[in-house]
């Protein structure tokens, strides 16, 4: 039997496969040495759980009044070496961005003391706003990837390092590496990544994109996949540029989507960036391959690239997560991808209801909402009861579990299930200088909904990744 490693006492919020939001009010949790979750039960329990685990009650850790502990937020999506100009640029769209800023940038990555100081940065930020899972894009250098990946096991988190395949880039040529070299690099990278034997890091896949990669490297790279048995991320109908682009490059595909699934590079350990303008066709492939997709809105938002319709992704039962995609996206935070999903998708809601409300009189419009009243006449929440916006408790789960199914690690992460990995946030609303006040009517509930509309790494107590507390950060990091 696992010994105990932590017992922690007092409020626990998580997401389930049937609820977004769970609130656990006085409860205790235990860690064992592996950093895997023993046990979670109602505090009552504890006599019991003591003499079953074999702990000392004093040993007991008990949270602060209002303070709670929630799952380790997932990125699902973010370039590590574009930290460097995080909010910057943001005056350009997604082509010009990347040729004038984005490729410019990158290309100096084969520099070790540069791409090590810059990484050392984002990892030590990310964690400290609670990103414990992080699916990062480096460059296409395969020493500084191997640096990120070094830095990131360091630090205790976990994470997914790509080094980036790129073999086409006409907006850019001195960025780029012939096909046969981004094979074999890409070989190179996965296997020094394997000697490594690294617990939670792991290498995964990354072609750039389609615009930048030839038909030979998405095969390779897809065969390469599939024998390694790797994950796979890249981007996806981001932008109408874009698409316009990959329709002109490769004419024999029928859509985007069909350029990664015929290459083998779409399958249940894939996730996808972006997604604004998949058709219902495009997100079936998706489901029925497993694949996933990560949702940017900052990004797609700063970028002006589009709008994913989140709820319909959901809907078609396709697997969806957060990410940052700095620095498309201006904020390291995942609540503030949380925030942005939310904008995204009420922006969403407004312009099909201004579209509805144009072409149909408002009568019609009330018949086909199956007598609903209009929100003036009744007291419902209409827009989430009629499941058009997402949620907030919807969104926390999408930045929480959601990543952690998106990126096929559910079984390992993602929520205070039995045996998973204890990754989590120690969330401390009264901490002195918090972004926001505290009032004595507050339910647990309001709470956590205060800090996800309002909170900052100030209200991150302490990020723990396997059991292990990674922040505030110790000597050795
Ligand atoms: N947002 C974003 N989209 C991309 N498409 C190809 N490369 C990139 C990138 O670095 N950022
Ligand atoms: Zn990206």
């Amino acid at each position: 039997m696992d010994t105990v490693q932590h017992v922690f006492r007092g409020t626990f919020v998580h997401s389930t496969q049937t609820c977004p939001m769970e609130v656990l009010e006085n409860h205790i949790l235990g860690v064992g040495s592996t950093g895997k979750i023993l046990f979670i039960e109602h505090a009552e329990k504890e006599a019991q759980l003591a003499l079953k685990w074999k702990f000392d009650e004093s040993k007991i850790e008990d949270l602060g009044k209002n303070e709670f502990f929630m799952p380790g937020m997932i990125d699902t999506h973010i370039h590590a070496p574009q930290y460097s100009f995080i909010g910057s640029g943001m005056d350009r769209p997604l082509l010009q961005w990347l040729e004038h800023i984005t490729f410019p940038t990158e290309e100096k990555f084969s520099d070790l003391d540069l791409a090590s100081n810059i990484y050392e940065t984002v990892v030590r930020r990310t964690l400290k706003n609670g990103t414990t899972t992080a699916c990062y894009f480096a460059t296409i250098h395969t020493d500084a990837s191997l640096v990120l990946a070094d830095i990131a096991d360091r630090y205790g988190q976990r994470a997914f390092i790509g080094k980036v395949c790129m073999d086409s880039n006409t907006a850019y040529p001195e960025y780029i590496e012939s096909t046969e070299e981004s094979i074999a690099e890409t070989q190179r990278f996965v296997e020094a990544m394997q000697n490594m034997k690294y617990d939670r890091v792991k290498p995964i896949i990354t072609p750039r994109f389609a615009v930048s990669c030839s038909e030979r490297l998405l095969c390779e790279l897809g065969r390469l996949a599939d024998s390694y048995g790797l994950h796979i991320q890249s981007h996806i109908s981001e932008s109408v540029a874009e698409i316009q682009e990959v329709l002109n490059l490769f004419p024999e595909y029928n859509n985007y989507t069909e350029v990664y699934s015929k290459n083998k590079l779409l399958t249940n350990m894939t996730v996808m960036a972006h997604g604004c303008y998949l058709t219902d066709e495009e997100l079936h492939l998706f489901r029925s391959n497993g694949s996933a997709i990560s949702h940017c809105p900052n990004s797609n938002i700063s970028l002006c690239s589009g709008h994913l319709d989140v709820s319909n992704v959901i809907k078609q039962k396709v697997k969806v997560g957060l990410g940052t995609d700095i620095a498309g996206g201006y904020s390291i935070s995942m609540l503030d991808a949380i925030r942005k999903a939310i904008e995204t998708s009420k922006i969403l809601f407004m312009e099909r209801e201004k579209r509805r409300k144009e072409s149909k009189t408002i009568h019609n419009h009330l018949q086909e909402e199956n007598g609903m009243l209009p929100e003036k006449e009744c007291n419902c929440r209409i827009k989430n009861n009629g499941k058009k916006v997402l949620s907030d408790q919807e969104a926390f789960r999408l930045a929480t579990l959601g990543g952690s199914q998106a990126l096929n690690i559910d079984h390992i992460t993602g929520n205070f299930e039995i045996n998973k990995e204890f990754d989590a946030l120690l969330i401390s609303p009264e901490i002195h200088n918090s972004p926001f006040d505290v009032f004595s009517q507050f339910s647990k509930e309001d709470m956590v909904q205060r800090f996800l509309y309002l909170g900052d790494d100030r209200n991150i107590k302490a990020v723990y990744v396997a059991g292990r507390r990674v922040v505030p950060f110790q000597n050795n990091s």
